[in-house]
């Protein structure tokens, strides 16, 4: 197994099931899963799969970047066998636009060749725009619903910003605390 592919996949197609048995392909999933919590695992035999879960997927489309599964951020599991991981900050409030530019610039700097993929939705003081960003190592793109074609917050929406970073050595309680303290 590569495990920078894993960590980096959007999805994986898990073939040759009829060669394994169900507890030995629930270890392989669960593996997987330690090192990329949010990933989507396709069974297959043969390599057959819904082609309609393949193609189209836009996996770097913002729509993606927008489905951050709700129970992959929710998910306080700590369990991991290798040191590449997922973290998921979910968290409600708005940004200080000056500090997260600060935090995320730092962050790529000193954590960039470690950062597979990293991605988020966000909430800025004083803008009803819903910010939007994924990266790859030290790229980052970031656009908003100003620019995009991304849904504003609506009136009355909670402003819950969503971050994923999947990567190497990845301090949960750090990111969550520094990613915080960019909060008004
Ligand atoms: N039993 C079984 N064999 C499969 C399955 N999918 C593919 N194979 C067989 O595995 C062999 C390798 O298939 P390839 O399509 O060449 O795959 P590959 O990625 O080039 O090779 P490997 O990953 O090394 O197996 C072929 O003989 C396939 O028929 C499957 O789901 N079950």
């Amino acid at each position: 197994m590569s495990l920078e592919q894993i960590a980096f996949a959007d999805r994986i197609i898990l073939n040759k099931l009829d060669l394994v048995s169900a507890d030995q392909k629930e270890a392989v999933i669960k593996r997987i899963k330690a090192i990329n919590k949010p990933v989507q695992i396709l069974e297959a035999i043969q390599a057959r799969v819904d082609l309609d879960q393949l193609l189209g997927i836009g996996a770097f489309s913002l729509d993606r970047v927008l489905a951050v599964e709700p129970d992959f951020l929710e998910d306080k599991e700590h369990e991991h066998d290798s040191s590449i991981t997922s973290v998921g900050i979910t968290c409600e409030g708005a940004c200080d636009p000056d500090k997260l530019n600060a935090w995320l610039r730092r962050l790529l700097t000193e954590k960039g060749a470690d950062l597979f993929r990293s991605k988020g939705v966000l909430a800025m003081a004083g803008s009803d725009d819903r910010h939007v960003f994924q990266g790859v190592h030290m790229l980052l793109q970031m656009t908003s619903s100003a620019y995009d074609d991304v849904a504003p917050w609506a009136p009355g929406e909670k402003r819950v910003n969503k971050l994923v970073f999947i990567g190497r050595n990845l301090d949960r309680t750090d990111l969550t605390s520094s990613f915080k303290a960019c909060l008004v």
